[in-house]
């Protein structure tokens, strides 16, 4: 692996536990994880198994209760929903994060064209959140989370809410788009399909407490066609192997009811 853009070293996250006073819950046990410069990784667990809280501990949205997140420079965010500004339009939207740099107004207008064309958004611009669908409000999201230039890109479920076609398009042109930027990826996800579609190497979690119980290298050539990905015999294998380690971790106990 070459130089980490993120690095996570020996986390772990508890937060007070609602239903018993006093006590902790632990959401991240002992997790570490390195993810290399223009690597994309999934992390891949339960609902409920902590890989959200892990996200936003590497976003530097919430504090580790030990260990330690080094990124590259401050990583951008695309969460499920919510993502944009409903007061916004779509290219204010994608400009907002170059404003805040305080980019002047001309070169600001020309980089958010350049990323709504690359997200295929260029006749929305003028559009507001609510007068789009909720794929392209993602897509929005993703543009203004690639305006802010970070390194590294921290996805929580970002197509989570989207029906099954709109999913793989988006998975698709997020690939695209990715192979143009090479930006460090942690993608959280819950779907076997997506981690195994989209990443270098997914990083399975267990119930909560989440641990890595496994990293699985992904094998298949860049650029991927994720439609035709599903012909290769090697697909159907490592979905298997993928779904037995979810399986193990279900029937092995030790992790508690997914919140
Ligand atoms: N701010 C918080 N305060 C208290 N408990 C929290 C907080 N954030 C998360 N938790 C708890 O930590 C555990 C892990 O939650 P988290 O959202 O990280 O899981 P997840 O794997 O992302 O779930 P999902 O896939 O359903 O989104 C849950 O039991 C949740 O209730």
């Amino acid at each position: 692996m070459t130089k980490p853009g993120i690095s996570i070293r020996n986390l772990w996250k508890a937060f007070p536990d609602a239903d018993s006073k006093g006590d902790v819950l632990v959401a991240v046990e002992d997790v570490s994880l390195e993810i290399g410069e223009k690597e994309f990784v999934c992390v891949l667990g339960p609902s409920g198994c902590g890989k959200s809280t892990l996200l936003r501990v590497a976003a530097g949205l919430e504090k580790p209760s030990l260990g330690s997140v080094v990124t590259q420079s401050r990583p951008s965010v695309v969460f499920q929903e919510h993502g944009v500004f409903p007061w916004l339009t779509v290219a204010e939207n994608v400009g907002y994060p170059l404003k805040l740099r305080g980019m002047p107004r001309a070169a600001r207008r020309e980089r958010v064209r350049e990323l709504l064309d690359l997200v295929g958004l260029s006749d929305f611009g003028s559009y507001y959140p609510a007068q789009i669908s909720g794929g392209m409000r993602q897509r929005t999201s993703v543009a203004r989370a690639l305006a802010d230039d970070g390194d590294a890109l921290l996805m929580d479920e970002p197509f989570g809410a989207l029906d099954e076609q709109t999913r793989v398009a988006l998975q698709q042109e997020l690939l695209r788009i990715w192979e143009q930027t090479s930006k460090s990826v942690m993608f959280i996800t819950h779907s076997v399909d997506e981690a195994l579609t989209l990443a270098d190497r997914v990083v399975v979690m267990s119930r909560r407490p989440g641990r890595i119980v496994a990293e699985i290298e992904i094998p298949f050539e860049r650029p991927r066609d994720i439609i035709e990905l599903r012909r290769d015999p090697r697909y159907g294998e490592i979905t298997y192997q993928l779904w037995n380690l979810l399986e193990q971790d279900a029937a092995g106990g030790g992790g508690e009811e997914a919140a």
